[in-house]
């Protein structure tokens, strides 16, 4: 018997694992390992989309066995790599293997379920037959219909006078254009010139065409602009038989203004010795890992894309992460002008085609090259030289929903797959990642300067405590604007960055305090100028500006926290001739939005560039002598330990978009908190000096990376439901582990309601627990049952925030 085993697209924890099927005689030549199929689940009619994990020639099978219905590929689209991958991800994230092998595969190859009705007799309610109108075969949309017609159906079913089948729709099409292919040869062509009308031009050149181009296809759209022939003379020579017009694949192109070539630069001495260490790794295929500390403006990006050259002398392919919010044009622009057509290029700014497009050309081997946030982890590359994760601090490298993998652990498992060294970059690593190269696991390589050996930009600390007594103005000290009026008269660019993690502009009363919140959510509401709302930025939720208090009917109220619109108009005032552009999710929403603003600053069309975190990393526009850092608090007040880390990353990365070219650089930090320890020591721009004192920190309070980990978290629409099964986990853990692991909570969440469901939670911090993975698998058993009752529990392994 040909048998298969087929993870099936069911998440739950008696699908883990994978389910045997039936190869039936037909497809018995075409099923490989990899492929997508169509398999029947359950009792009922039910199909679902699932992966060959395995085939069996010979296997045998006690029992009834349900068949494979069809194969939704024509090749595997998972290869041997990428399906123990997901195996070992599903371990490690504590998610089901299937949501893993989801993650990996571009979205469109998620097939949707489309459930449909049948009619099985014309001897049917009135209104049900008119539902058909005429068919035997619809879409069945519970949602879409009255409540009555419902009802209907459902009698109509138990009476098996319609049937509900399921119907697996594959999203994954390529797209295919119309190509010709001579179908008379030159010869032919020829005589046909000689006896045709003069004025018959589109004909002629058709001909011409044939004649000088024997035996070779053309896109029909290429042949009509290229040589300038109007498409009914083609479709003409079609009728005449000259050509055969057949469908051919083409793949979208994201990319489709030409880039600019640009060429390996002479390395300086520390940049060649990182380079050359790199690539020693590449030809002796050893998966040492790498941390490139290089401080801000120290060309780290030439040493990823000398590194990559070397690579592929060497035959092999390369990989490049970076943060999507770092995936600049400019970046772009980088790498697809040093690789040209070799890149792909993989982020959330392409269409969901787009993406698949790009995979296939990755999967044919068509690009050697990949460039890509997060998930272009899972880029399908054979043959990987180099693994490069640049900004390897950051937090968007880790993922929210399950599966919870770190980008960087996935890294690990591919470059020891691959036997390639993985460089790790950042002018503020993390500080796990810092503190394994103090202990060796990992190789410190250091780029300590700047290029030109100009210098860090000087960092000023304002106390905007006192400023605020001074001139009354919360956003703009009396020092930065003059700065700002300085640069304008000597024509240099300035940056100002407007802190908003965590904070947002809300409506609160000056009278009664009232703040308002989310209905839905524990969260306050963000106040929206361009669509005149309030709106929830968690459930969507939105409603109309307020103009009086709904707590207490006073009319005094107050827009509080600073958006970066209401930023800008008090700028305008402020210095009235600055050209100033804004960039902020508002502003760069449209497709090119990013690229437009950049590009204009960078031709020096504007003066200052306003924005959200959003202008923090990546910009390198030499023109930028001042950085102004409005509210540097916000992210010191967040509730999580990583705080003082993350806000030393911001402002190190902005002060370092200053400078960086000839003219030096000079940065105002403006604080409430001149005082806190990661604020005066960005102002050293010192990560050696940050890394000591903050490890200290950890050490003091038993953090990571002292030690490891774990959140679980429980939700429920019913607050006493989630509190009490966060109770019960916590009895199981504390039965279940050592007298060292430290346990905080149970505790509600920090946002404790979202989405109309309450979240509690518990994080155990940890040394050595051998038992821990045991328990949490328990742990995961043991809820299921709860999830179809509504009550989740989940568990985030090495959690980025305590919120
Ligand atoms: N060897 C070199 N010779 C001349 N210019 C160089 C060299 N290496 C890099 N540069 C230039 O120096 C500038 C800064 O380099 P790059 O952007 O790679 O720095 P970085 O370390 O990635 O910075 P950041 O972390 O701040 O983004 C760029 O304009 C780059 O073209
Ligand atoms: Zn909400
Ligand atoms: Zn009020």
């Amino acid at each position: 018997m040909r048998l298969a085993k087929v993870i099936v697209d069911v998440p739950t924890m008696q699908t883990n694992d994978p389910y045997t099927y039936l190869v039936p005689d037909e497809l018995s030549d075409k099923i490989q390992k990899g492929m997508r199929v169509i398999v029947p689940f359950g009792n009922g009619s039910r199909k679902i989309q699932g992966i060959i994990a395995d085939v069996d020639n010979d296997g045998e099978f006690d029992g009834k066995l349900k068949k494979i219905e069809g194969i939704l590929d024509l090749e595997p689209v998972l290869n041997p790599e990428l399906l123990s991958l997901s195996k070992w991800m599903s371990k490690k994230t504590y998610a089901f293997q299937i949501s893993c092998i989801l993650t990996m595969l571009p979205s469109v190859m998620r097939a949707k379920y489309q459930k449909q009705l049948v009619l099985n007799s014309d001897d049917v309610d009135d209104d049900i037959l008119k539902l058909f109108d005429g068919s035997t075969v619809i879409d069945f949309d519970v949602d879409k219909l009255p409540n009555d017609i419902v009802r209907k159906i459902i009698q109509a079913r138990k009476k098996r006078q319609v049937v509900i089948k399921y119907k697996v729709q594959d999203n994954a099409k390529a797209k295919k254009i119309y190509a010709l292919s001579s179908k008379i040869s030159t010869d032919e062509a020829k005589h046909e010139l000689e006896n045709i009308r003069k004025n018959s031009k589109n004909l002629i050149k058709i001909l011409q065409y044939i004649i000088s181009h024997p035996g070779e296809s053309i896109a029909q759209r290429k042949l009509a602009k290229d040589y300038d022939i109007s498409e009914s003379s083609i479709k003409t020579a079609i009728q005449k038989n000259w050509f055969k017009r057949f469908l051919q694949e083409e793949y979208r192109n994201p990319y489709k203004q030409t880039v600019k070539r640009n060429y390996p630069l002479k390395l300086n001495d520390d940049q060649a010795n990182a380079v050359n260490t790199i690539s020693d790794s590449i030809e002796k295929e050893n998966d040492q890992v790498y941390l490139l500390e290089g401080v801000t403006g120290s060309g780290k990006t030439e040493v990823y894309l000398q590194t990559i050259q070397r690579a592929l002398k060497m035959g092999k392919t390369a990989l490049m992460l970076v943060p999507e919010i770092s995936l600049t044009p400019q970046m772009v622009k980088r790498v697809k002008g040093r690789f040209g057509d070799r890149v792909a290029m993989l982020h959330s700014g392409l269409s969901s085609g787009e993406k698949y497009d790009e995979w296939r050309r990755i999967e044919n081997g068509e690009a050697d090259v990949v460039v890509g946030a997060r998930s272009a982890i899972f880029a399908p590359l054979d043959n990987i030289g180099v693994i490069i994760m640049d900004e390897e601090h950051e937090s968007s490298y880790k993922q929210d929903d399950a599966p919870r993998y770190h980008t960087r652990d996935v890294a690990k498992w591919r470059a020891n797959y691959h036997n390639c060294p993985l460089v790790l970059g950042s002018a503020t690593p993390s500080l796990e990642s810092r503190a394994r190269a103090t202990k060796g696991v990992y190789t410190l390589i250091r780029l300590p300067h700047r290029i030109n050996n100009q210098s860090l930009p000087e960092v000023r600390i304002i106390d905007m405590k006192e400023q605020m007594k001074e001139n009354g103005q919360e956003d703009f000290s009396n020092e930065l604007l003059a700065a700002i009026n300085n640069r304008l008269q000597k024509h240099e660019q300035v940056v100002l960055m407007l802190n908003r993690r965590g904070y947002s502009s809300f409506v609160m009363c000056r009278n009664c305090g009232f703040v308002l919140h989310c209905p839905n959510c524990d969260i306050s509401l963000t106040l929206h100028m361009d669509s005149r709302t309030m709106k929830c930025h968690y459930c969507g939720h939105e409603e109309p500006i307020p103009n009086k208090c709904r707590n207490c009917g006073s009319k005094k109220i107050r827009y509080y926290g600073t958006g970066t619109q209401k930023v800008q108009q008090q700028l305008q005032r402020l210095v009235p001739n600055a050209r100033i552009l804004r960039m902020d999710v508002d502003t760069t929403r449209r497709k090119g939005s990013h690229e437009r603003l950049l590009q204009r600053f960078g031709n020096g069309d504007a003066d200052i560039l306003l924005g959200t975190q959003m202008i923090a990393k990546g910009l390198d526009f030499p023109n930028v002598t001042l950085v102004g850092v409005l509210n540097a608090d916000t992210s010191l007040d967040l509730p999580d330990f990583r705080s003082s880390e993350r806000t030393f990353d911001l402002l190190t990365q902005v002060s370092g978009r200053a400078g960086r070219a000839e003219k030096s650089g000079l940065v105002y930090v403006q604080t409430f908190n001149p005082d806190n320890y990661a604020i005066q020591l960005s102002k050293k721009q010192d990560y050696e000096l940050f890394y000591r004192k903050e490890m200290s920190i950890r050490h003091e309070t038993n953090y990571p990376p002292y030690f490891f980990t774990v959140k679980i978290t429980a939700s429920d629409v019913n607050e006493s439901k989630a509190a009490a099964k966060m109770f019960e986990i916590a009895k199981i853990l504390k039965a279940k582990l050592s007298q060292q692991a430290i346990m905080l909570g149970p505790s509600p969440s920090s946002i404790l309601k979202l989405k109309n469901k309450y979240y509690y939670q518990i994080i155990i911090k940890y040394k050595h627990e051998p038992n821990m993975d045991e328990c949490l698998e328990y742990i995961l058993n043991h809820y299921q049952k709860d999830a179809q009752k509504g009550l989740y529990v989940n568990i985030d392994p090495d959690p980025l925030n305590f919120m």
